[in-house]
């Protein structure tokens, strides 16, 4: 038997959470006991959330109010869209986020007593506007009305990008999306957003430190890696082929693996069903079939099966959303995951600080300047 590999703090139980299960058995995902797939198949993502932030699903009249909060979040104070504007076209639009928060932390800080919730539904309801008030007055030259023709958090988030009122179809399979990236345990962002707000930092920190996290490939990033891959081909052969000597070279396929799923990701079921229907809806199979078959050799090869990420790349392009902001449409999900943890880290709260076992030198003699 090969020994199990070392290190990134794989099987370690870090803490407790009442937040979310991941990968009971190899697979299976629950928020708060709600398994992903009704809540995919029944809720809309603001339910979702509210079941996050709050910790129970809303009645009719919570979920309304709830709505309202966050349609009334949209609206960017003149001296944070200065800000954006002042920004580089070029700026990584995961830079555009962080920056977006750190700004209003100045001009809204927590400080002033608004509670962590407040600030969590503030940042859900402005990302779009965020992002996309930066977007388009970079590349369409437009200063957009960020408030957008209403609607819920999908269809704010396609209504801007577009510029036009979303197909419903469009706006369903965005929220389902929403819904499946929301929240996920101790996954890599969500527990730096918890280091952080174990030192009793203030939350728009807690979140900065989670978008700087998930922007790597390793993790939220690799939605992006992966429309990368999977356009690098013309059809599904011509990927098979590309796969294998990829794998020859002992790459690693952006979109395949996880740390705690070791049967399949359950979300990935969902959202390929939705890569197949918007790429039938629009008549173009190719990016579909091309990640079929790589999600085929992937699994004779290397046993490896596809996570969130990998079918949300196609999904994301039939949808109309450019490349560079697919990262950023995953933290506009999972905002709501890392403020249910940052509360949930608050309210028992013990400073995060694991121990190291030292690998350096023994002591060694000083040596002046002079002689080194
Ligand atoms: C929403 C999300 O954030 S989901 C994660 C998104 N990230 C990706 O899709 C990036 C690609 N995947 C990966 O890099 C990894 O699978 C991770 C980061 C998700 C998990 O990392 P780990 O748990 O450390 O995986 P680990 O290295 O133990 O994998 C076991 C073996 O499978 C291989 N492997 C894992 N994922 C892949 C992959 N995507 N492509 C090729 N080989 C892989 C590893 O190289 C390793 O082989 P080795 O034992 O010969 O070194
Ligand atoms: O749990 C993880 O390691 C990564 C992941 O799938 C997520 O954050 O959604």
């Amino acid at each position: 038997m090969p020994e199990p590999k070392q290190g990134g703090l794989a099987a370690v139980i870090a803490g407790q959470t009442r937040i979310s299960t991941v990968g009971k058995e190899g697979k299976g995902l629950s928020y708060r006991g709600y398994s992903i797939y009704d809540l995919a198949r029944f809720a809309a993502f603001e339910e979702t959330a509210y079941l996050l932030l709050y910790g129970w699903l809303p009645d009719a009249v919570q979920l309304d109010q709830f709505r309202k909060q966050l349609a009334a979040s949209r609206v960017l104070p003149p001296a944070l869209t200065g800000i954006l504007e002042l920004l580089p076209g070029s700026t990584h639009p995961m830079d555009v986020l962080r920056t977006g928060y750190s700004a209003l932390a100045s001009f809204e800080p927590e400080e002033e007593g608004r509670s962590a919730l407040d600030i969590a539904v503030r940042l859900i309801g402005c990302t779009s506007s965020i992002l996309l008030y930066w977007y388009h007055y970079h590349h369409s030259g437009k200063r957009i009305d960020t408030e957008g023709s209403g609607g819920d958090t999908a269809s704010h988030f396609l209504g801007l990008l577009h510029q036009r009122e979303p197909e419903e179809q469009h706006a369903k399979a965005l929220d389902v999306s929403l819904t499946l990236y929301a929240e996920h345990e101790f996954n890599a962002s969500t527990f730096a957003a918890r280091v952080t707000a174990s030192t009793l930092s203030d939350y728009y920190s807690t979140i900065t430190t989670g978008v700087g996290t998930l922007r790597g490939p390793l993790h939220g990033g690799a939605n992006e890696a992966a429309m990368a891959l999977i356009e690098r081909y013309d059809n599904p052969d011509d990927a098979e082929a590309g796969i294998l000597e990829a794998l020859r070279q002992k790459q690693l396929i952006m979109g395949f693996g996880h740390r705690v799923y070791s049967v399949s990701d359950p979300r990935s079921d969902v959202i390929k069903e939705w890569a197949l229907a918007l790429s039938e809806q629009a008549g173009d199979r190719k990016l579909y079939e091309i990640s079929e078959r790589i999600e085929q050799v992937m699994r004779r090869e290397k046993r490896l099966f596809p996570n969130l990420d990998f079918y949300s790349a196609s999904a994301y392009f039939h949808l109309g959303i450019p490349t560079p902001l697919f990262t950023p449409v995953f933290v506009l999900s999972r905002l709501t995951g890392w403020s249910a943890h940052v509360m949930e880290q608050r309210a028992g709260n013990r400073i995060i600080r694991p121990s190291a076992d030292y690998i350096g030198p023994e002591p060694q003699e000083w040596l002046p300047l002079d002689q080194r």
